[in-house]
């Protein structure tokens, strides 16, 4: 495929520093490709840029964290303007999930190559705000949350690790109510996601088997406990791509989640809260360009 505009979005406080500017003036410079550069700040989110460019370029280009691509994929979800990602975050699970090269070069120069190609990509709303990679419940909101930019630029993704140790020795089941696809049912658990993503940032592991993001459904994950045997088992799934006894899985198109209190929860990098929690998959929501599989 080839472009003729293409607008980059650059974050220039996410986790990578390099010398992007250069890279991409060096991988450009020899195509006949016009590109240009917006640059966001604390008031003009890559969802402000990307709003501006609907219709205006061929490509909008996201060089930044899941941050910055949940932002600009929200812009433009359902406008037919089509986006791609070089990784420059801290644990870029989008760029993973996609298959992206983790290295920014590499990333740059798929973009002028011909091994690319436009793939619709699924995303979410919870109570009618978008999100692309999950909503976290419990645990993994915690240690999302407690990870705060400091720890993030001193630890880079062991950050995680360190909020997910002190989130899990906390951690209390308690009693959610799903109404999975109209079905109604009643779980407790430490930990409950809707993931719309496999790839969690760790290395190439999935939270479970057979998720993906262009199957038009979402999935739901409850983790029923944290004692050490269930995370064991829970890591022990991810790493083995098993199912296990200690977490629960379903697919679904709309899980309505009601909680007997209000409670914090985190939609991609977000923090909301609620008590009525209505999760729907918007399918192929956003174009995306990835590498052609072989
Ligand atoms: N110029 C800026 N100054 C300060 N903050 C900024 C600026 N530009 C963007 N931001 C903040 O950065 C957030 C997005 O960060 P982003 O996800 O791109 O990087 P990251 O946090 O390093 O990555 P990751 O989410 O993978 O850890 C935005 O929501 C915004 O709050």
């Amino acid at each position: 495929m080839r472009f003729r505009n293409v607008h980059f979005i650059i974050n220039p406080v996410s986790g990578k520093e390099e010398p992007i500017l250069s890279w991409i003036s060096k991988v450009f410079c020899d195509t006949r490709i016009r590109w240009d550069v917006s640059v966001t700040r604390k008031d003009l989110t890559a969802g402000d840029i990307a709003k501006d460019l609907i219709g205006k370029t061929d490509l909008v280009i996201v060089y930044g964290g899941d941050g910055s691509v949940t932002e600009t994929a929200a812009a433009l979800q359902g406008t037919g303007t089509p986006m791609a990602i070089v990784p420059g975050g801290t644990a870029n699970v989008m760029a993973k999930e996609l298959g992206i090269p983790q290295d920014s070069v590499e990333a740059l120069e798929l973009l002028i190559g011909k091994s690319h190609t436009l793939k619709g990509v699924d995303m979410g709303s919870v109570n009618g705000k978008p999100f692309l990679l999950r909503v976290n419940l419990g645990i993994m909101a915690d240690m999302v949350l407690e990870a705060d930019r400091k720890l993030k630029d001193r630890l880079g993704q062991l950050a995680y690790g360190i909020t997910a140790v002190k989130s899990i020795a906390g951690a209390e089941a308690i009693g959610y109510e799903l109404e999975i696809d109209g079905k109604i049912c009643r779980e407790e658990g430490v930990s409950l996601t809707v993931t719309n993503s496999g790839n969690v940032g760790i290395g190439d592991y999935d939270l479970q088997p057979g998720i993906s993001i262009t199957d038009g459904l979402l999935d739901i994950i409850l983790l029923k406990n944290a004692g050490l045997g269930s995370i064991l088992k829970a890591a022990g799934s991810a790493l083995l791509q098993q199912p296990t006894d200690a977490v629960k899985h379903w697919k679904c198109r709309q899980v309505i989640i009601s909680l007997q209190k209000k409670q914090r929860f985190i939609c991609d990098d977000r923090e909301e809260s609620g008590k009525k929690i209505d999760i729907r998959v918007v399918p192929a929501a956003v174009k995306i360009l990835v590498p052609k599989s072989e």
